[in-house]
């Protein structure tokens, strides 16, 4: 279980955020939402630990995650909204340094095959930078067919992508719910998943 108590988020000489509480449990799905500027990526910056909150404490399993260090993050993938896909670097390299640096080594046949079902099939050898941007997104989200972790963070998970991107990402987040799995995405754009547990959290 994920558990945010009381968190507050100063930025700057601004508060963007206090008091924000919310517990996700097995299967269940948080969208946070708000205006841009409202602090979304900043709060989920701080679910991963990039960030410390001005107040309050993040709980994984009734544990503070500053204090379990490496046992949280093999439970987590966050995945930023720049997506940190480099440009010199194959989609393959790309998707199995990523992976890598998130604890979880894939060869390259297993790299092939999610970067297929993400619909690049003939383009895994092609530097990034040749890539379209929706292109370029489907190799960061690959990086979620790969990972095993039970706990999804992802910011803008479905900027640049078509409908058949957004179609297959709706299936792949639904599908991890059912498992058991946990999300907490942000995102600008309509997207109606099923899952047990559905919240909504708005900042200002
Ligand atoms: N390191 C920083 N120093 C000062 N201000 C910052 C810093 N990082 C972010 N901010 C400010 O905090 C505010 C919230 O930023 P954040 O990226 O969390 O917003 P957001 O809700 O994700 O926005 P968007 O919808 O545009 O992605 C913005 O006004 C931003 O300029």
């Amino acid at each position: 279980m994920l558990e945010g108590n009381n968190l507050e988020c100063v930025r700057g000489d601004r508060r963007l955020f206090r008091d924000i509480n919310f517990s996700l449990e097995a299967g269940g799905l948080m969208q946070v939402q708000g205006p841009n500027g409202s602090g979304k990526t900043s709060l989920l910056r701080m679910l991963c630990g990039l960030a410390t909150p001005a107040h309050g404490e993040i709980r994984w399993n009734g544990v503070e995650i500053r204090a379990l260090g490496g046992d949280y993050y093999a439970a987590m993938t966050y995945l930023g909204h720049l997506g940190g896909v480099k440009d010199d670097l194959t989609a393959i390299e790309n998707l199995r340094i990523s992976s890598a640096l998130g604890g979880v080594e894939i060869d390259e046949h297993k790299a092939h095959d999610a970067l297929q079902h993400m619909g690049l099939g003939g383009r895994e050898l092609l530097p990034a930078k040749v890539l379209s941007q929706g292109q370029r997104r489907r190799v960061t989200l690959a990086r979620l067919l790969v990972c095993g972790t039970v706990l999804w963070i992802l910011d803008e998970p479905l900027t640049a992508l078509d409908t058949t991107a957004v179609k297959l990402m709706q299936g792949l987040m639904e599908q991890h719910l059912e498992h058991g799995g946990m999300i907490v995405m942000t995102t600008h754009q309509e997207i109606e998943i099923t899952a047990v547990a559905t919240q909504r959290l708005q900042l200002a």
